[in-house]
């Protein structure tokens, strides 16, 4: 079995709880309330401008031409197209470009960015890999599950975000990172593989963590 496949289904009951959170629930029912929502969305603005450096390093990493070009253009595609979409969908929920630069990340996106980052930084291109598939995987499923919910993809505040991450195009995205993954642990020891397994654990954890963070609105102890 691929590597990617074993993770897969050994992960199975984390990634269900990821699945199953209320925030997640509340998108797929339109019960989420706008305001979980724009907590979410400038908490994420400050996450993706963390992962779009994680990209950097993935070219920095990689030793082949072709892997350090679909790095670079996953870079460009995150800075210069995904967060304009950020900012436009933003708008929608009444929060300001200023708002958004001026915006201060949480604990959770302090630890789960820092973390993807440590990890990349001493790490090889398999470790790059590791850190970035679970959010790319996990959010191609969850958009391809609820996108499967009659009505769920219409949602006049949440629709849009469901149809990006169902789209073809963010699945071509999150497939060649597992195809990736696989190519670069194909004859790898186990204690390499054990590494790799907990870092992809670690970062899929760091993602029900960043839903139940944006579902409690949570800042650090006594922020106003
Ligand atoms: C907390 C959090 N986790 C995952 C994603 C999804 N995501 C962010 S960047 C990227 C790669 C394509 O640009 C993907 C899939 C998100 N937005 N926020």
């Amino acid at each position: 079995m691929k590597f990617s496949q074993r993770l897969h289904e050994k992960l199975k009951p984390v990634w269900r709880q990821n699945h199953n959170h209320p925030f997640v629930k509340g998108m797929a029912d339109g019960s989420l309330e706008p305001e979980k929502f724009r907590f979410y969305m400038v908490q994420d603005y400050l996450y993706l401008i963390q992962y779009a450096k994680v990209f950097a390093l993935g070219a920095v990493k990689a030793d082949d031409l072709e892997t350090m070009g679909k790095f670079a253009a996953l870079l460009d595609g995150t800075l210069n197209e995904e967060m304009a979409l950020h900012r436009q969908y933003a708008a929608r929920f009444g929060i300001s470009e200023e708002e958004l630069e001026a915006a201060k990340p949480s604990p959770i996106t302090i630890a789960y960015t820092h973390y993807m980052l440590h990890a990349a930084q001493n790490g090889t291109l398999a470790d790059v890999i590791a850190a970035v598939l679970p959010c790319a995987w996990s959010y191609w499923e969850i958009g391809k599950e609820l996108h499967a919910i009659p009505g769920a993809a219409d949602h006049e505040l949440y629709g849009e975000w469901i149809n990006m991450y169902a789209s073809e195009e963010f699945g071509q995205m999150a497939q060649w990172c597992i195809d990736l993954l696989d190519q670069h642990t194909a004859g790898k020891s186990k204690a390499e593989l054990d590494k790799l397994e907990e870092i992809f654990l670690n970062t899929t954890r760091f993602e029900y963590m960043f839903w139940d963070m944006a579902y409690n609105g949570e800042m650090w102890p006594g922020h106003a």
